[in-house]
């Protein structure tokens, strides 16, 4: 019998050296990869779904156009190597990444079941049972990031936790790269709609941040629909904002003067929807709320809640405690992972294998 093909033994050597908790890391490069299909796009980047030839493995490939000059993008490369030390079940894999001037691509697990946004928007709202399971990938995949790397994520949302077809959630697209997150600040025009109260005024914000944007994360997965939303928009896709606020309303660049500016922007916009709702159609005037109400409305109004006796009552309480609006009195996700809701789901015997196998 023929000796088996060598990327046998190579895998055979790899999954030898992973039990050994032996450190290997391959060697990426464009030539090495094949693109297999388009994956999705967002957080400033595309992501391709590739198979890497050599090790016969089927990968998430990210590209990202950093607009800056070539030492920046090194520098950025270097701090993304910390990726390899960021080892946790509810964080994706990484594999590498490397230079593709003037873009950067990482390589990380494939999660064939996709995004949570794209999931409820095709088979609608996700079971509370499964909801479980989403908080407590989350809650653990934040901790770990905060305790054993000091990261706080920045970026919580239904189209950042990922499902593969063991059933297993797990976050991506956190901020570990300083770098990477102010070169993709300066070109950020959309707005993040997870923004915590804090973190659109500007304040200090921290890993509690996080909590807020997982509290709307739940919510928008359990009713199947954005949660501000009911009916006024506040779409995630980006509104074009008013010229000179675009760019300034980054999820990780918070603008002081925000809320100030934020009052009179979104007053004169709805002035000009009450206009346009008499009958006189003013162009780039949204009938739908507007980002900036949205902002607004986030800021001044209570926070959003599930609607009372629908769901599990500590779902609705865990729902809750991540929506404090005064971040003080939030809880931290560490906290979080003592919460009944979590505990309770943790535990939770849920067929995650048979909700990901209706999906085809
Ligand atoms: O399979 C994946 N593995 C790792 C990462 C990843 C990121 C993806 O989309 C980005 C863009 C929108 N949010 C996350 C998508 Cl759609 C898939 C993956």
């Amino acid at each position: 019998e023929a000796e088996p093909v060598n990327y046998h033994s190579k895998l055979s050597e790899q999954l030898a050296n992973l039990e050994l908790g032996i450190e290997y890391k391959l060697d990426l490069k464009n030539e090495d990869l094949t693109t297999l299909s388009e994956l999705g796009a967002g957080n400033g980047g595309t992501v391709t779904k590739v198979l890497h030839e050599k090790s016969g493995t089927v990968m998430a490939k990210k590209v990202v156009f950093i607009d800056a000059k070539p030492t920046v993008r090194k520098q950025i490369l270097r701090e993304l190597q910390i990726l390899h030390e960021c080892n946790s079940k509810y964080i994706v894999s990484f594999y590498g990444a490397y230079l593709s001037e003037p873009h950067i691509c990482m390589c990380m697990e494939f999660m064939d079941k996709g995004s949570l946004d794209a999931i409820y928007k095709k088979y609608g709202p996700i079971p509370p049972e499964v909801c479980g399971k989403i908080a407590v990938a989350v809650v653990h995949g934040l901790t770990y990031l905060y305790d054993e790397h000091r990261i706080i994520h920045r970026d919580v949302k239904p189209s950042n936790i990922l499902v593969n077809g063991m059933g297993q959630i797990k976050i991506c697209d956190f901020g570990v790269s300083g770098e990477l997150i102010n070169s993709i600040a300066d070109t950020f025009v959309g707005t993040s709609t997870y923004m915590s109260p804090e973190r659109i005024q500007g304040d200090q914000y921290s890993v509690k941040s996080d909590v807020w944007s997982l509290g709307v994360s739940v919510i928008e997965v359990a009713l199947g629909r954005f949660p501000f939303a009911d009916g006024e928009g506040g779409s995630d896709d980006e509104d074009d904002l008013p010229a000179d606020l675009a760019g300034t309303l980054s999820p990780t660049k918070p603008n002081p003067h925000l809320s100030a500016r934020l009052d009179g922007a979104a007053a004169k916009d709805k002035a000009k929807r009450r206009k346009s709702r008499s009958g006189v159609s003013l162009e780039g005037s949204s009938a739908q709320m507007s980002i900036l109400d949205l902002l607004q409305h986030i800021v001044n109004e209570p926070p959003p809640k599930l609607p009372e006796g629908k769901f599990p009552k500590e779902m609705e309480e865990f729902v809750n405690i991540c929506l404090v609006k005064d971040p003080a009195k939030r809880q931290t996700p560490k906290e979080l992972t003592r919460h009944k809701y979590v505990v309770d789901s943790e535990a939770a015997k849920v067929d995650l294998l048979g909700w990901v196998t209706a999906m085809n």
